[in-house]
């Protein structure tokens, strides 16, 4: 989906595809590599492979770039919050944003499938996409940014990994999954600006991040 989006020319549906079947086989490395660690891989192989797949396109004919995705200076960077405040828009457009959806009914259908997996999950994604909106609002964010979402997804796969998939019996996993929602709105913050001379989009590296810093605090801090 990522690489469809953001490369573009006739090529990139074969590219896509490519990337896909490469993926699979850089997550088995990365699982076999990361198994001592006990931490899951999340989605690190599909944000590295889409990195150094956007990145041939400045030395490789073949692969073009979306003229969406545009390098900027950072000497040359200003930066504007101001923008239309959509609150309701905000709240729906987190987690289309997953899947590179920002229109309100895929997002409410989205919401749906959650809360048909389990309640639970419907209620971390909404508790996870409204701590983003208001911590990156009260953080003084850009307005076109967070009512797209693009605040709100990390935080709802973060919230839903540290305090529901990925614990076991930690009491305080739902105050730590909370906790650690919030933080991916400043390192969302940070990987934009890392990323933003080489164009490149921040995609779910701060849930992978995140996720990480908790799950593997609480093999040392077991309250965590
Ligand atoms: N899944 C995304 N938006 O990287």
């Amino acid at each position: 989906m990522a690489l469809s989006l953001f490369l573009s020319g006739e090529d990139r549906w074969i590219i896509s595809l490519i990337g896909a079947a490469i993926a699979a086989i850089f997550s088995a490395a990365v699982t076999h590599v990361m198994k001592n660690t006990g931490l899951p891989i999340l989605t690190f192989p599909f944000i590295i492979l889409t990195w150094f797949l956007l990145l041939t396109t400045y030395r490789l004919v073949t692969f073009k770039l979306s003229p969406e995705l545009i390098p900027q200076d950072l000497s040359h960077w200003t930066l504007n919050i101001k923008g239309e405040t959509n609150w309701l828009n905000g709240s729906i457009n987190g987690i289309g944003q997953i899947f590179f959806l920002d229109n309100s009914l895929p997002g409410i259908l989205l919401y749906i499938a959650v809360f048909s997996a389990g309640w639970k999950f419907g209620l971390y994604a909404i508790i996870g996409n409204a701590e983003a909106l208001i911590t990156s609002y009260c953080l003084g964010g850009e307005h076109n940014l967070i009512f797209m979402g693009l605040y709100g997804y990390n935080a709802i796969l973060t919230i839903i990994g540290v305090s529901i998939v990925f614990k076991d019996d930690q009491r305080f996993a739902p105050l730590t999954g909370i906790f650690a929602a919030c933080l991916t709105v400043p390192v969302t913050a940070s990987m934009l600006t890392w990323l933003l001379p080489y164009g490149l989009p921040a995609l779910t590296m701060p849930f992978v991040l995140c996720s990480w810093l908790f799950l593997g605090a609480r093999k040392v801090l077991p309250l965590l």
